[in-house]
């Protein structure tokens, strides 16, 4: 509405408010004449003072559009922080009339008097509508301003009303999460409504044991007459009974179904994490990740099993004690009973405000848990740094904000429940959940931005693979290109080794073909089709990697091998290890395949993870084989009898290696150079070495073992990065004169 619409709107009702207000409090006058009623005053009856808030409210309303139309850029904002001041007011004005219609009850009773009762209605709705024109005008914007804002360029429009969605989303998500919460409970509703009843009971019997106290009291000291004294007792005995009986199947039913949802968020919300794009991983922290899994979906279940529990039934017990009042006294109950909205109205505020620490909260802790998740998988790197106090620091200070917040928790709390008490305290009990849940809501909610939706599974698959201008950045740093317009084959039969300085794009050419991320330009082909519409596991069952430090389950090694396979022969899993040469050092191992491979493996040696993790590719008999420096822990007895056995097990099969040694390299059937996310040269050891060029280069300065000075990653003319690598020990069964890594 525009500045004028709502002025003049506000101008009229408060034309109206008072007309109507002076009709209605002259008819309901009990004097002859205004003028005695005004002189001889009576608190009891007379209406004058009702009437008096009708000149209260034209007062606000008429002050309200005089400041608006004197100052029409800080008129609407001063009325807006005011909003809180104005209910308030308004709630006075019809708590006042509350009153009003108890007084007049002990002047008339019951109260008939119709002027009296139209009154006392006008006031409360004119009492609303004076808060709503309140608000309409303190979201008025003026005319200039609205003319600045659609003379702005239509980027920025773009982006301010992406904004305003943006912030429309927010209310609407924090408006719609106990919808949902309750939505993640329908198929407990059997449960829900059974505890419900069983609430309903127990309350019942909460409510109506003082009244029979009353009587067994009553019949003794008042009436002695056993027969009211033994009837009451009964009565009670049974109340008493049923009262808890309910309570306990009610507290059951509400823990039992609330431990289902618990249950039912966490499948939810790792389901989401394992269907999200590998960039998400590398964007948010596993310890991040990991309190949203346990902490938030925890506190999600537990506090809002607590609080719904104890909302309802407090709910319950209020609507049961205001009709048990209201059939004592109404008048006595309508003096109770007035203070509600303000609890409400403070419940309101003190909620919003909760909900937004507990978010706080929990993303505080999230980080506190991804430091002491870090630190804990790192132990090794930590030990090795002497950096323990440093980072028990760390940790101690991520523990220093949570503590911080929980304080503010604290006071908030305490000075809400001295302002309310009752049913409104675990409003906010209730919102500390809510909070948490919008956390985790979050990430179940969250769309994979690389959906893995392809349906592609043609049941022969050559493995020829094309990278075809492929350019490519990871979604952390949109603006480094990683790889750039790149292009070249793999063929079935064929070994292709890739090779370049240290950050050249050799790790993430692979994670390409496997499908880990989308390129920005340009397509990765496999059998002539992109990858990306082949089905996720028959592309995984076809393209297999093992990388440089591979990571092993916390299983057996023979689980390990057979990883991800439905039941596999041990004869397969044998036969795979010894393809690996890793059948021997399994079989000294006291368990055998039997024996645990501990957290990420680390109850084997770098070597023996890697053998297992080459069995675990070979079992698959894939099309396409990717090695990712799969090889660089091993001897290189272990590496060469692998190394055999995948030549005489190539057939047909794509093989992929990234590496640095030259023992592995020079038997490639075609060498792919990179330098920085470029190819810069391709053909054979001998024709590379014939080239001259980066290869060479590579080559005659490690055989020379001239070490590179610094880590720098330089292109071919400046410093190269190269690792060098010498073994008197691996001299006698490398092919080449010394073992190499480029
Ligand atoms: N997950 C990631 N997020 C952002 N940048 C990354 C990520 N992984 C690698 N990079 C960057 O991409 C570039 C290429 O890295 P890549 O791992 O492909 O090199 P590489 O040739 O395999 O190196 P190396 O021989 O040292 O293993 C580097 O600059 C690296 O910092």
């Amino acid at each position: 509405m525009t500045m004028y619409k709502v002025t003049l709107c506000t101008l009229a009702f408060t034309a109206c408010d008072l007309i109507l207000s002076s009709i209605l409090y002259i008819c309901s006058c009990k004097k002859p004449s205004i003028i005695q009623d005004v002189l001889g005053f009576n608190m009891f009856y007379s209406m004058l003072d009702v009437w008096g808030t009708s000149i209260l409210r034209v007062c606000i309303c008429v002050g309200a559009v005089i400041g608006v139309l004197r100052n029409r850029k800080q008129g609407p904002q001063r009325l807006k922080a005011s909003i809180i001041a104005i209910t308030l007011l308004c709630y006075l004005i019809a708590a006042y009339t509350m009153i009003k219609l108890l007084l007049y009850s002990e002047y008339e009773k019951p109260v008939q008097d119709h002027w009296f009762w139209s009154l006392l209605a006008w006031t409360w709705i004119s009492s609303a509508g004076t808060l709503c024109l309140w608000i309409q005008m303190s979201k008025i914007v003026p005319y200039w301003e609205n003319c600045r804002l659609h003379s702005h360029s239509n980027g920025n429009q773009d982006q301010e009303h992406s904004n305003n969605q943006t912030q429309k989303t927010k209310t609407k998500l924090s408006g719609t999460n106990i919808g949902k919460l309750l939505s993640y409970s329908k198929q407990d509703a059997v449960y829900l409504i059974l505890a419900f009843f069983f609430l309903l009971l127990c309350t019942l019997g909460e409510i109506f044991s003082p009244y029979y106290t009353g009587l067994v009291i009553d019949g003794i000291v008042v009436q002695r007459s056993l027969e009211q004294f033994s009837s009451a007792i009964v009565l009670l005995t049974l109340l008493a009974v049923a009262s808890a009986f309910s309570s306990g199947v009610r507290g059951g039913l509400f823990t039992f179904t609330f431990a289902r949802l618990n249950i039912r968020i966490r499948n939810l919300l790792f389901r989401s994490l394992l269907s999200q794009e590998i960039g998400f991983f590398d964007e948010n922290h596993t310890g991040d990740i990991i309190s949203r899994l346990t902490s938030d979906t925890t506190i999600v279940s537990d506090v809002v099993s607590e609080n719904v529990n104890i909302f309802l039934r407090s709910l319950v017990k209020a609507v049961g004690v205001i009709a048990f009042m209201f059939s004592l006294s109404w008048q006595l109950s309508l003096l109770t009973f007035m203070g509600f909205p303000l609890i409400i109205m403070v419940s309101r505020v003190y909620g919003k405000y909760y909900k937004k620490l507990a978010k706080e909260v929990q993303t505080a802790l999230a980080q506190a848990n991804s430091i002491a998740e870090e630190t804990i998988s790192s132990m090794k790197t930590v030990r090795s740094f002497a950096n323990e106090d440093t980072e028990a620091c760390v940790y101690k200070e991520r523990l220093q904000q949570v503590y911080a917040l929980h304080k503010k928790e604290a006071i908030a709390y305490t000075y809400y429940v001295w302002s309310t008490g009752s049913v409104g305290s675990v409003y906010g009990g209730l919102m500390q959940g809510v909070g948490a849940a919008e956390k985790v809501f979050e990430f179940i909610d969250r769309k994979p931005k690389m959906e893995n939706n392809g349906t592609l599974a043609p049941e022969h698959l050559e493995g020829k693979v094309e990278f075809r201008n492929v350019t490519f950045s990871y979604p952390t740093r949109p603006t480094s290109l990683v790889l750039q317009n790149l292009s070249f084959n793999l063929y079935p039969g064929k070994i292709t080794a890739l090779v370049g300085p240290s950050g050249s794009g050799k790790s993430s050419c692979v994670n390409i073909l496997e499908n880990f991320y989308s390129v920005q330009d340009g397509e990765v082909l496999l059998d002539g089709q992109p990858i990306k519409m082949y089905d996720h596991k028959y592309l995984h069952a076809k393209i297999s990697m093992v990388s440089q430090e591979p990571v092993l389950f916390a299983r057996s090694i023979e689980n390990n091998i057979s990883y991800g396979l439905n039941s596999v022969p041990l004869e397969s899993v044998v036969s795979a290890a010894k393809r690996a040469n890793a059948h021997s050092f399994i079989m000294e191992l006291q368990e055998g395949y039997n024996t645990e491979a501990g957290e990420k493996g680390a109850q084997l040696s770098g070597g023996q993870k890697q053998r297992v993790a080459v069995a675990r590719s070979l079992i698959r008999n894939p099309q396409v084989l990717i090695l990712d420096e799969a090889t660089s822990a091993l001897d290189a007895e272990s590496e060469h009898a692998i190394q055999q056995a995948m030549n005489s097990d190539l057939q047909n099969r794509t093989v992929l290696i990234v590496a640095h040694r030259l023992s592995t390299i020079e038997k490639a059937h075609n060498i792919i150079v990179l330098d920085k996310g470029q190819m810069v040269q391709q053909g054979s050891h001998s024709e590379l070495m014939e080239q001259g060029g980066l290869y060479s280069h590579l080559v005659q300065r490690q055989v020379s073992g001239i070490e590179p000075a610094s880590e720098e990653k330089g292109s071919y003319q400046g410093t190269h990065q190269c690792r060098a690598h010498c073994s008197i020990m691996e001299l006698p069964h490398s092919p080449s004169a010394v073992d190499i890594r480029l």
